[in-house]
């Protein structure tokens, strides 16, 4: 696929009836290839952030996808450029996984239902094998763990071809395996179809190691936005977090946040 976008967001603003919540934002444009980390303490406003973008709540913004004006489109076209992933999915979904694979496959192209073909069957196993749990593809949807659940969410989200994934804390039930082949998997497919990969994480040392750019959000407003190491400061930290923190180095030379305490309410 040629390299779309870049995703472009000004004035962003969206709330909940009279509350807003998101406060004017205009980040930098996000650019194929590129993960984006979108990180902020709880209730700071990412999944609005992410919503907002993909046209699951009303909201007031420039919004811009190459050429494209994103309000100009029915929904559902926003919504599968901008894909967005919830934290989680509904549990009780009464489908094998292989089939739920192949649905969201279809739901994204011109191929109608009862053409249920080889190469679409081992386009979803395909999937199950990068994600590590090819054991899963025969098991009901609605037997799977939160961790599991959310893989094939992960699956189901990559296997329909956005334009940009927005990916709402996808790690939060992970276990470290998993959590580490997920990053390694988004970096891959980041780079070679090219996407745009926006993230919602809460782990910094992975948002830190991991992603391109670390968008901070604070209050519905950005707090930081750039390379991850200019972003994640002790300083940034002490504000936004209140923790007291430093950043150090490993013996491959990677960085680490060290939380050595709280910071009082200044
Ligand atoms: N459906 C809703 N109706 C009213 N208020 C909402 C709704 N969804 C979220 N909010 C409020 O919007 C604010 C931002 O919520 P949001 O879920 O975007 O935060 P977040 O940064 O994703 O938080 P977390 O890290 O805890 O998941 C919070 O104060 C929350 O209470």
């Amino acid at each position: 696929m040629p390299p779309v976008g870049p995703l472009t967001v000004k004035n962003l603003n969206a709330g909940f009836g009279r509350r807003r919540i998101l406060h004017d934002l205009s980040p930098k444009p996000f650019v194929s290839g590129q993960i984006c980390a979108l990180t902020g303490p709880n209730g700071s406003g990412k999944s609005t952030f992410l919503r907002a973008l993909s046209g699951l709540i009303p909201s007031q913004a420039t919004l811009t996808l190459g050429d494209e004006n994103l309000a100009h489109l029915p929904l559902a076209q926003r919504a599968q450029r901008c894909l967005y992933l919830p934290q989680t999915l509904p549990a009780a979904v009464q489908l094998p996984v292989i089939e739920a694979l192949m649905a969201a496959q279809r739901a994204c192209g011109p191929r109608r239902h009862e053409e249920i073909t080889i190469s679409e069957t081992e386009h979803a196993l395909a999937w199950l094998d990068r994600l590590s749990v090819s054991h899963l593809a025969l098991k009901n949807m609605s037997t799977l763990s939160g961790g599991q659940r959310q893989l094939i969410g992960l699956a189901q989200a990559l296997s329909r071809r956005p334009v940009s994934l927005l990916l709402d804390e996808p790690l939060s039930a992970l276990d470290l395996h998993h959590q580490f082949a997920v990053m390694r998997l988004l970096q891959q497919e980041t780079r070679e179809r090219p996407l745009i990969t926006l993230i919602v994480l809460h782990d910094l040392n992975i948002a830190l190691n991991m992603a391109d750019r670390v968008l901070l959000l604070h209050e519905g407003r950005i707090k930081a936005d750039g390379l991850p190491a200019e972003v994640l400061t002790p300083e940034v930290l002490r504000d936004v977090y209140r923790v007291h923190a430093h950043v150090e180095r490993g013996q491959s030379g990677r960085p680490f946040i060290q939380i050595s305490g709280i910071a009082e309410k200044t």
